[in-house]
């Protein structure tokens, strides 16, 4: 039995047209795509009524947390896939800061084996540069890439040892796999939860200054040019690692980058008062820093969006500003929150949003995805673009509520999702 989706608004992304077409899935591969006119026989097989909503491939998040193994009480991987496919995620790559952290083949194994468990969203994993991503000895990075492994990382912490990257740089571009990389220079920060700006001056806060970030990007642009690795940039925040990313993609450096909605949509000007939901790693920086993060989105400095959904439990953001641990969720908020500030105001089209979330991350990483097209599999998103609804933790799939975009009133909701042919995800289940 083949699965019709029928009368949807369908966007193609070579074209980045969109056209009222009828999709055939059979098999859990997109078989075919048809014109309106063509009415098809449907008989004998399920049937999906999409008129007047959006059919798109699945989006593709390449930085999120998923927590497990060791911190359930904040999300689960089978909760953490949940909440991907209810934003419309069919693909989703999760960090290895957990407890143990992913360094070794048996845990990505574990990971993986609990993705295929839970049936959701596409898991794939990381696996740590460094063991324990304390920064101090390398991890097995082929052990790692037999395992699964889709590229290094030590997300959460920069490495700080300039020699470590390197050589971790050099082993991963004979494997093939990207590093991934989170810049943060440890001696700059100093304990700061907030970017040093108008809000830490306001509240007598030491700040997390713009360079933290940068001089990481800086050292490693050189250190991708000299080893020929694809270096992948987590969460950019900052003008000046923009400019460090713009200049390195301008002589040939293999550099691809991402940026968070949070970083797109709110500066630290935004935050209320010493409320935990609006603290995250890197911080809410300047409006000017939003600014260049939107201009080098649309330029191509910065590839793709990434939500670095970061659940925590309410017990542990209660503690406020200085204690509670930095992040923010982002699975289910991501596609309304930009569909609605920059498509629907008109700034960007829904094809250039549609592109940053599927076809620029899934080509970043070598991933057979992001494409709704015959022969592809049959990772599809249903998406009504003109509902509106408030941003309610309450209803989160996800078992964090950290969110700072509480009460935010969102056009463009996801309502179905299906994977592999398999809808996993629809309104009405709720
Ligand atoms: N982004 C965050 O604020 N937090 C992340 C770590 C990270 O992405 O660096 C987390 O694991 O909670
Ligand atoms: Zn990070
Ligand atoms: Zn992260």
């Amino acid at each position: 039995m083949g699965h019709w989706i029928l009368n949807g608004n369908v966007y193609d992304p070579e074209s980045k047209q969109i056209t009222k077409q009828h999709v055939f899935i059979d098999n859990g591969k997109v078989s075919r795509i048809v014109a309106e006119s063509d009415l098809p026989d449907t008989a004998g097989h399920e049937v999906t009524e999409a008129a007047g909503k959006l059919v798109t491939a699945g989006l593709i998040d390449m930085h999120v947390h998923l927590r497990e193994p060791g911190f359930e009480h904040k999300e689960t991987i089978a909760t953490g896939a949940r909440s991907a496919v209810k934003g419309g995620f069919t693909t989703i790559a999760c960090m290895p800061n957990t407890r143990p952290v992913i360094d070794k083949p048996e845990t990505l194994e574990f990971v993986y084996s609990q993705a295929k468990a839970a049936g959701l969203a596409k898991v794939l994993s990381y696996g740590c540069i460094t063991k324990n991503e304390l920064g101090r000895e390398l991890t097995d990075f082929s052990a790692l890439k037999q395992a699964g492994a889709i590229g290094f990382t030590d997300d959460g912490v920069g490495v700080q040892n300039a020699q470590m990257m390197k050589d971790a740089m050099r082993l991963a571009a004979s494997l093939g796999l990207p590093i991934v990389a989170h810049c943060e220079d440890d001696t700059l920060v100093e304990g700061a939860s907030v970017t040093d700006g108008a809000f830490a001056r306001k509240h007598g806060l030491k700040g997390i200054p713009n360079e933290s970030e940068a001089i990481h990007v800086g050292r490693d642009v050189l250190l991708a040019e000299a080893t020929g690795v694809h270096y992948h940039v987590c969460h950019v925040s900052t003008e000046q690692s923009v400019r460090l990313i713009r200049q390195a993609k301008q002589v040939g450096v293999k550099v691809t980058a991402e940026v968070c909605p949070h970083h797109l949509l709110l500066s630290d000007e935004d935050i209320p008062g010493m409320d935990a939901n609006w603290k995250m790693n890197p911080p809410l920086r300047s409006p000017r820093d939003v600014k260049a993060m939107i201009e080098a989105l649309e330029d191509g400095t910065i590839d793709m969006i990434v939500t670095d959904h970061a659940p925590h439990s309410e017990e542990e953001k209660a503690k406020g500003m200085d204690l509670a641990p930095f992040g923010i969720v982002g699975l289910e908020t991501a596609f309304p929150l930009l569909y609605t500030k920059f498509v629907k105001s008109g700034r960007w089209t829904l094809g250039f949003l549609l592109d940053r979330m599927t076809v620029k991350p899934a080509d970043a990483f070598g991933l057979h995805a992001g494409r709704l097209k015959p022969g592809a599999a049959a990772d599809v998103t249903i998406i009504d673009l003109d509902v509106e609804r408030e941003v309610n933790p309450e209803l989160f799939a996800s078992k964090g509520r950290n969110t700072p975009f509480t009460g935010w009133k969102l056009n463009g909701w996801p309502v179905w999702t299906m994977v592999d042919g398999k809808v996993v995800w629809r309104e009405s289940n709720e």
